[in-house]
């Protein structure tokens, strides 16, 4: 049975329903006869665009009580409807009128929160729907990914709502019925969820980004907490990673208590914490991927071969595994869910090893890796999750920026982190936006000297303007068991500067510079700065 919608208020007749051609919240968008929503946002708040609306023909329009009264007190016949939530109501009528115009919603949707993990736990979850034999599809940083050719939703995280509720229903349509979408806090917060009829939700991890835009760790945790306080329907699953730990996870569980949801908790036991209903008692990382020992409800599993470096990616592919497993799942389905984590595939751009360069006769070659870690605490994950890759003799190299027009308190922490995890590091350009990248390297090279000098240690730390260069430079200076990280942009193919995109894409440049090292010469590798650690 699909979860009932919560109802539209204000509700709409019927009459008046039936007859609705479109919601939008863009009155540049709106069609004869259709509602327009007048939208509080970063730059214009959408009640200054009601004339255009009406201009273009907008049978009614919705806004927050304080704008209906302000128009009203000049237009007095303008059908306006005062609504404490606009955001939401949007989400609800663009639910409703997919339903209406398009046909049902798919059977099963789920989403995924949490700061770090939520792209590489909706691909893991799409794979596992696949290997049961179910057509599912993915919504997120990396797109609309499913074997059904649809026209992609805008490029967000989490679509706004009208996106949303069209490319779910279109996905239904073309028979996809199982489908993950990721919910970023911005999309929570907007409201960009609030009609999509939910079966499960899951939670990674909270840690620090995003607070240019939330402003404190409170608000922004509480603003992804929206979607099991107020988003699932009581029955749905909800399940959490350990390593969202604390209050945090406090929080959510009694939340999951409060409101009837089915709770899950995966990943490695913490010290006198709940026992997670899957547990990871060991896991090994090996050249190809980490070989991983699974408790479910208390009881071992036979060990296997989980084929994905990382070892983040074994919890969100747990949280998946959670996802995937509907409420009431006994022992033999997952067992068999289990199973297949041994075909997963690595995500795209996610602690994906891009190249191995030799590095000549009996000596260990030099891996490259590209990932998307962009705040502390992934760069911190995915450094200790290669450490172990660094052969005897290595070292751990790092390429990392940090993007303009984000939250410019994390980049120090960024740089702390690069300096605590590897022996070398190297500050570039990420996407600068709308920012001079030199005042960004700038915040991320003070942050990576002061955690150097705290630690006394004489690290190489360089800082490279143009991100082409420092890769170069980098792949350049790999010798003999090396392991050099790529962090940052992962599966992005353009490098965004002012308001343009320009085409940019690690994975290829990393192996193509990988690939002409390797012609080049039996030469000794040179140092990428000439300096000795
Ligand atoms: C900060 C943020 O989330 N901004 C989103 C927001 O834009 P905004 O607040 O600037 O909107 P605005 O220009 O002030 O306009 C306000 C309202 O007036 C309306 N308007 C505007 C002009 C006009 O002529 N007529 C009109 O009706 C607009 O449609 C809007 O409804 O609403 C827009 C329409 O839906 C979004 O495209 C836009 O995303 C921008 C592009 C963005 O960069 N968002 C990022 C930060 C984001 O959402 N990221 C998360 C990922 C985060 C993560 O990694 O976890 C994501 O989900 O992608
Ligand atoms: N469970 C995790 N814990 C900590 N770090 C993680 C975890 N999963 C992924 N990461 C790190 O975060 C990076 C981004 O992962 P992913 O794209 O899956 O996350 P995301 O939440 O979708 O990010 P975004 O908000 O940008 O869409 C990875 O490349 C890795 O460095
Ligand atoms: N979804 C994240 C992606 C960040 C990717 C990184 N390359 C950057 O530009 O900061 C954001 O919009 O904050
Ligand atoms: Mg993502």
């Amino acid at each position: 049975m699909k979860p009932a919608l919560p109802p539209l208020t204000p509700a709409l007749a019927p009459e008046v329903l039936e007859r609705l051609p479109a919601v939008t919240a863009d009155s540049r968008t709106v069609t004869p006869g259709g509602v327009f929503v007048a939208l509080p946002g970063a730059h214009h708040n959408g009640s200054a665009f009601i004339p255009q609306a009406l201009a273009a023909g907008a049978r009614l329009v919705v806004a927050d009580p304080a704008s209906v009264e302000a128009f009203k007190a000049t237009h007095p016949d303008a059908p306006l409807h005062s609504c404490p939530d606009p955001a939401r109501w949007l989400a609800l009528m663009a639910e409703e009128l997919a339903r209406r115009h398009q046909g049902p919603a798919p059977d099963c949707v789920v989403a995924v929160t949490g700061t770090n993990g939520k792209t590489s736990t909706a691909d893991f979850l799409r794979q596992l729907w696949k290997r049961e034999g179910l057509t599912a599809a993915s919504i997120g940083t990396l797109g609309l990914v499913s074997d059904v050719a649809l026209p992609a939703p805008p490029a967000l995280t989490t679509p706004d709502a009208v996106s949303m509720a069209s490319a779910l229903h279109d996905l239904a349509q073309a028979g996809v019925n199982h489908v993950v979408v990721e919910a970023s806090s911005h999309g929570l917060a907007q409201r960009r969820l609030d009609g999509v009829p939910l079966k499960g939700a899951g939670f990674t991890n909270l840690t620090r980004d995003h607070l240019d835009y939330h402003g404190t760790m409170a608000d922004y945790g509480t603003a992804k907490m929206r979607l099991f306080d107020t988003l699932l329907p009581p029955g749905a699953v909800a399940a959490a990673v350990t390593a969202l730990e604390g209050a945090w996870l406090e929080r959510l569980r009694a939340t999951a208590q409060s409101r009837g949801l089915h709770w899950r908790l995966v990943g490695e036991r913490s010290k006198g914490g709940e026992r997670p209903w899957l547990e990871v008692l060991e896991a090994m990382p090996e050249p190809g991927g980490q070989r991983v020992q699974l408790a479910w409800q208390g009881k071992a599993l036979p060990p296997f071969l989980f084929p994905v470096p990382g070892r983040f990616q074994l919890d969100n592919a747990l949280l998946a595994l959670a996802l995937c497993a509907p409420a009431g799942t006994g022992e033999g389905t997952v067992k068999r869910l289990v199973g297949h984590l041994e075909h997963l595939k690595g995500v795209p751009g996610r602690c994906e090893c891009c190249a191995m360069l030799p590095q000549g006769a009996g000596a260990s070659p030099a891996a490259l890796y590209v990932d998307y870690a962009h705040t502390p605490d992934a760069l911190e994950k995915v450094l200790d999750s290669l450490r172990p890759h660094v052969a005897p003799g290595g070292r751990l190299w790092v390429v990392l920026g940090a993007g303009g027009d984000r939250d410019r308190g994390k980049r120090p922490l960024m740089g702390a982190a690069a300096v605590r995890g590897a022996d070398g590091v190297i500050i570039t350009d990420d996407n600068p936006r709308h920012e001079d990248p030199a005042a960004i390297r700038q915040a991320v090279l003070e942050g990576a000297l002061a955690e150097r000098a705290a630690q006394h240690q004489s690290k190489l730390i360089h800082e490279v303007a143009g991100r082409a260069q420092a890769l170069q430079q980098a792949v350049a200076g790999l010798g003999p068991g090396d392991v050099l990280l790529v962090a940052g942009k992962g599966h992005e193919k353009g490098q965004i500067i002012g308001d343009e995109v320009h085409p940019f894409d690690d994975r290829a440049l990393t192996a193509a510079l990988a690939h002409a090292q390797a012609l080049q010469s039996n030469a000794p590798p040179a140092n990428p700065t000439g300096e000795q650690p």
